[in-house]
């Protein structure tokens, strides 16, 4: 059977939605327990996504013991092993956060070998920056046959690194290669999303010594043992900024649990300057747009604190229905506009030069579309559930990556929505 998400527009969302962990808060996480360690170490709050599945595959294919109890959100892993310096091709091409097992393997093994994660739908995405930082620590780096081998000859030792973009991915790389070098390492221009601080703080209680995590200098003191431990997940803020979303595409009012507010600020703000009421509560956020008239905004996509490009293609979706011409500026990644072309097919108005797009209000239509990546899966279904008639959501391999049982969420909120079919890792029915 096709595997599609089946909706028909025209349902105004209410009532309250769970929010699950980060899968970019996880994905780091995980790569992190490959650090040697005395003990195990309990993952607490982890979402049941395809992308945890791919990654725990790779810990389990370099012989760690993982244990998945993914009814009660946790992972117990022991890396007490041997450990293997090889992630293949299989792994990496699925997943590109797979090369996120290259620092802590340094770190281990003085060793690592892995695919080159090449480029994907929504840009070239190289690794440079990871790889100069782990030369500046020591490491000899070599390309080859599709590969990058990374070898310590004698120690990893601390250094002043500056990043030339503050990139997420070599910021994690980096500090989980330097937790154990010798001496002192210092980041600047370090990437400052909120998903780097749950990973320093996982380190610094596994006793690791980081400082400035959150900030654009993080400075790292080498330690000589670290040990295993229990950490809760941080709740994923492009799945609630979804759900935000969907509140006030369909002018419902949903209450959004399960959120850190000030992981949401972007989106808070450019919600309540199109006229939605947000309101902030304990850990919840409530989004009301009941018989408001929305207004178009200008958005452009910055590294954190700006507004992120994970939640651009959703904004993009609301604002098919606000009033005035909207503008959207991609300023992150190079080819993250591909879901204007699935609007399209919706009867979208939107005309895209260079990296903004003019998005204007647009009656519309029921079609069939495919996802491009993760977030337009998710931004496609938005549209559908204010067009008229019925949408249907194709390759769903890109939502399941990112979204815990999106179609199930959606229908609680009274959406009218079915998925054909579901991968195997999703089918788990319990929702917190
Ligand atoms: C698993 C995970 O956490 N994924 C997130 C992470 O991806 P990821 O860590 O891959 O994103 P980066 O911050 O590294 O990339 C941002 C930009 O920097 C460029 N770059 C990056 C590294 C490098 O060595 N050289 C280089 O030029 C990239 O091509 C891109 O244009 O941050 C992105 C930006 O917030 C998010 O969209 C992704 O959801
Ligand atoms: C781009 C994303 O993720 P990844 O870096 O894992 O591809 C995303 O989460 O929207």
């Amino acid at each position: 059977m096709i595997d599609e998400l089946r909706i028909k527009g025209g349902n105004r969302l209410q009532g309250e939605v769970h929010i699950d962990g980060s899968k970019n808060a996880v994905l780091p996480i995980l790569a992190a327990t490959l650090l040697p360690t005395s003990g195990k170490s309990v993952l607490t709050n982890v979402p049941r996504l395809d992308d945890v599945a791919t990654i725990t595959q790779v810990l389990e294919h370099l012989n760690v013991e993982v244990d998945s109890k993914l009814e009660d959100n946790t992972v117990t892993l022991d890396a007490s092993g041997n450990i293997n310096s090889m992630a293949h091709y299989d792994f990496v091409s699925k997943m590109r956060a797979s090369v996120l097992v290259m620092g802590p393997l340094l770190a281990r093994n003085k060793h690592a070998h892995v695919a080159m994660p090449g480029g994907c739908a929504i840009g070239s995405r190289p690794i440079d920056l990871h790889l100069k930082g782990f030369e500046a620590l020591g490491a000899n780096i070599t390309i080859g046959n599709g590969y990058i081998e990374g070898v310590v000859e004698d120690e990893l030792k601390g250094a002043d690194i500056y990043l030339d973009f503050p990139s997420v991915g070599a910021t994690q790389n980096i500090m989980m290669a330097a937790v154990l070098a010798k001496g002192k390492t210092v980041i600047d221009n370090a990437a400052q999303e909120p998903e780097i601080v749950d990973l320093a703080n996982f380190l610094n209680s596994m006793g690791a010594s980081i400082k400035g995590a959150g900030t654009a200098t993080i400075r790292i003191k080498g330690v000589e043992e670290l040990n295993g431990v229990k950490h809760s997940i941080i709740p994923d803020r492009i799945e609630a900024g979804t759900f935000m979303v969907a509140a006030a595409i369909t002018r419902g009012d949903v209450l959004v649990k399960n959120v850190i507010h000030e992981h949401l600020r972007p989106v808070t703000s450019k919600l309540r300057e199109m006229g939605a009421e947000v309101t902030l509560n304990g850990d919840s956020i409530r989004v009301n747009a009941i018989d408001k008239t929305l207004q178009a905004v200008t958005i452009k996509t910055k590294e954190h604190p700006g507004f992120p490009t994970d939640m651009q293609a959703q904004m993009m979706a609301l604002m098919l229905t606000t009033e005035g011409v909207g503008h959207i500026t991609e300023t992150i990644f190079e080819n993250r506009f591909m879901h204007v072309e699935e609007f399209k097919r919706m009867n979208a108005i939107i005309s895209v030069e260079a990296k903004t797009a003019a998005i204007s209000n647009s009656k519309l239509s029921g079609a069939q579309v495919k996802a491009t990546d993760l977030r337009a899966a998710a931004a496609l279904a938005l549209a559908g559930l204010v067009a008229d008639g019925y949408t249907r959501v194709g390759e769903l391999k890109h939502l399941d990556r990112g979204y815990v049982n999106f179609d199930y969420k959606l229908q609680s909120l009274g959406a009218d929505i079915v998925r054909t079919s579901r991968q195997k890792y999703q089918n788990v029915t319990s929702m917190n």
